[in-house]
């Protein structure tokens, strides 16, 4: 069973569409980076995933359930905190997720073991039974989460988590949301690209409504190795400018304080042939790497051609 399923999922508002034909499939535990820059359509996405919204077109599916003929199992089975959680603020947590508790019809007893589950969890246990106004961001961010996992989900949905956060609220809540994705899926909207390389394992990339791309962290980054060396000689007056210029499977290279970076027509090639060359020019290698693309440089690669 597929943990989220959207088939050309559609949602047109009055006189705007907002998400247009957004296709992507998620199937197994971990957390789940929702990247988009503003206006993208990730709220709408997270709206009808959570069953506050309606699609206008397309088949969208959580935990096995379709979010407009089996809403109530929908909502059964999934947390959602918003970016902005809120809270009657006089009520301790412990009253608070006692009230939340009763909205889900849970008993006494399990609100009551949940909560102590999750305060511990969430790292509020020290302050349960301070009023919440008291709170820090990140506490309160935290509460939202313990609050979204009252009722056992199996998906949590976080909206922009950390981006209102100040950055010790902001590394609690990333090592929070790093212990729940051991256990269930989380997935989280965000347009921070360091929390996403931090945590994620599987990215989603949303710009004007439209799915850019849905794939495994590893994947994409495997996807997007450019054919390139970077390497530096021990010996500073070694020059390889001759030899680099007579090799076919060099595409071009560059030189800039004694790193040289060598693109690839034939990978394979340079790999075995390069440190070869070194020796042979007499010269021993300080450092040789194959290059991968940040995050970052991929996401803008994928949102511009996109
Ligand atoms: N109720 C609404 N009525 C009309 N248009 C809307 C409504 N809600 C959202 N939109 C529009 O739909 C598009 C997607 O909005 P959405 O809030 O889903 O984007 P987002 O990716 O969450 O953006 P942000 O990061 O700024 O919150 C935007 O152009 C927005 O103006």
């Amino acid at each position: 069973m597929r943990v989220i399923e959207c088939d050309g999922l559609t949602k047109e508002y009055k006189d705007h569409k907002a998400l247009k034909n957004v296709t992507f499939s998620i199937d197994n535990i971990g957390c789940i980076g929702f990247l988009g820059g503003n206006g993208a359509g990730k709220t709408t996405t997270i709206r009808v995933l959570t069953g506050l919204a309606a699609p206008t077109a397309g088949k969208v599916k959580v935990v096995g359930y379709d979010v407009v003929t089996e809403r109530n199992k929908v909502t059964s089975e999934v947390g959602y905190c918003p970016q902005i959680p809120a809270f009657y603020n006089y009520m301790t947590a412990v009253e608070w997720m006692h009230w939340v508790g009763k909205l889900y019809g849970l008993d006494k007893h399990t609100i009551a073991q949940r909560t102590d589950e999750l305060l511990e969890l969430c790292g509020i246990n020290e302050a349960r039974n301070r009023p919440i106004s008291g709170y820090s961001g990140g506490m309160k961010q935290r509460l939202g989460i313990a609050q979204a996992l009252i009722h056992n989900p199996k998906l949590l949905v976080l909206d922009e988590p950390v981006s209102a956060l100040d950055p010790m609220g902001r590394h609690d809540v990333l090592l929070l949301i790093e212990k729940l994705k051991r256990h269930m899926t989380v997935f989280m909207s965000t347009h921070i690209l360091d929390d996403v390389e931090r945590i994620a394992d599987h990215i989603v990339i949303i710009k004007d409504g439209t799915v850019l791309l849905s794939s495994s962290l590893e994947e994409l980054r495997a996807s997007h190795v450019e054919p390139l060396i970077e390497f530096k000689l021990d010996q500073e007056d070694i020059d390889l400018a001759d030899v680099l210029d007579g090799l076919a499977w060099v595409k071009e290279w560059s030189q800039d304080g004694g790193v040289y970076k060598v693109f690839a027509n034939d990978m394979p090639q340079a790999k075995a042939r390069l440190p070869h060359i070194v020796l042979e020019s007499g010269g021993t290698l300080a450092y040789y790497r194959l290059s991968a693309l940040t995050l970052q440089d991929i996401f803008l690669k994928v949102v511009n051609n996109g």
